[in-house]
């Protein structure tokens, strides 16, 4: 937690010199302790033994946060945190040289098992629900972001939303985040994501099947570039470009003039849990830094590789993407006319 800084100061934070005085934020309504489970294969409906327990500060936007650290951006995370498990994750903050702007809050942070089977590389993930957010918990979180934005700072907002919140939440972040001239990343999925998009982030990232489920979209048959015209419907106001992740696939992504397939480098995959967050940590660095959509998406799709092929959600301290980048592919599924959007 940061101990110099009370839940109501207000004053801006200093910006980041490297990143030309631009910040990544990160806000994590839903943070959790990742405990995972090595087992050799996961057997349902019996008693199944552990090969091996590891213990890692989780949920969407650590792993974001922890990308993005590791890639040498420096992140401000923001999210609620409460009692053990919530000190546990501060503590990991100061460790991994992530700034902590969370909000204290009166309930329990949530710990999440995900069972790794070493013998496929397949992942079970157990989604706690997580603490009941207080309104005031809900409002402290929304001043500390709106109070800290500032112009050019590309904020992500990502994972699921507590009890307690409305679905409209994000939508209200959003709103926030926009009016302080900074860029909104969403990433979540059901009502929350649906509403998000009323809001008009700057850009909307979310696997395949959380696409289709939110918008009523029937899922796309052999070729995913199927859903480009679908895509492009969410596209106007402030939303300038949707992603959507297709697993061993790589990603579609549109914009107003152009859709593009991004097909990841091969590699064995030990555990692809935390793989769409490292993309977006990866992708938000990138465009901090100057980087337009195609390289952006490129270096997010060689880190989410990177994560993929080993069995914790974690880079590492010093990680090396050159090898990854080179087997990144883009295509051009589908020329799109030229179109302004309204
Ligand atoms: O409940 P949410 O916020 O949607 O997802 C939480 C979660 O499944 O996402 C991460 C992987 O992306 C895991 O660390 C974590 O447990």
């Amino acid at each position: 937690m940061d101990t110099h800084r009370r839940d109501d100061d207000t004053t801006p934070r200093t910006r980041d010199r490297h990143h030309g005085g631009h910040r990544i934020r990160i806000v994590g309504p839903n943070p959790a302790m990742d405990r995972i489970e090595y087992l050799d294969r996961l057997e349902p409906h019996t008693v199944n033994r552990s090969l091996e327990t590891r213990i890692l500060p989780g949920g969407k936007s650590l792993i974001v946060a922890r990308a993005v650290s590791r890639l040498g951006g420096r992140p401000v995370l923001y999210g609620f945190l409460g009692g053990v498990v919530g000190r546990y994750i501060s503590e990991q903050c100061a460790t991994l040289g992530i700034e902590d702007r969370h909000t204290v809050i009166s309930g329990e942070t949530r710990i999440n098992p995900v069972l790794v089977e070493r013998s496929t590389g397949h992942s079970t993930v157990i989604n706690e629900t997580g603490p009941t957010i207080r309104p005031q918990e809900a409002e402290r979180l929304l001043r500390a972001l709106a109070d800290d934005c500032a112009e050019g700072d590309h904020v992500v907002l990502t994972g699921s939303l507590p009890p307690g919140l409305g679905p409209d939440y994000y939508g209200e972040l959003v709103t926030a985040v926009r009016s302080r001239g900074a860029r909104a990343l969403v990433d979540t999925s059901g009502p929350a994501l649906v509403a998000a998009v009323r809001h008009d982030p700057w850009l909307v990232k979310c696997n395949v099947e959380e696409f289709t489920t939110a918008f009523g979209v029937p899922a796309a048959n052999a070729d995913p570039a199927d859903l480009v015209p679908a895509l492009r419907d969410l596209l106007g106001g402030g939303l300038k470009t949707v992603v959507v992740t297709l697993g061993a696939q790589g990603l579609l992504a549109v914009t107003a003039d152009r859709a593009l397939t991004v097909l990841p480098p091969s590699v064995r995959t030990v555990n692809a849990t935390g793989s769409g967050d490292t993309f977006l940590a990866a992708f938000a660095l990138a465009c901090a830094r100057g980087a337009g959509l195609e390289e952006a998406l490129r270096q997010g799709t060689a880190a989410a590789a990177a994560n993929a092929a080993v069995l914790e959600p974690d880079l590492g301290p010093s990680p090396d993407l050159t090898a990854l980048l080179a087997g990144v592919r883009v295509r051009h599924p589908r020329p799109l006319a030229p179109e302004v959007t309204p």
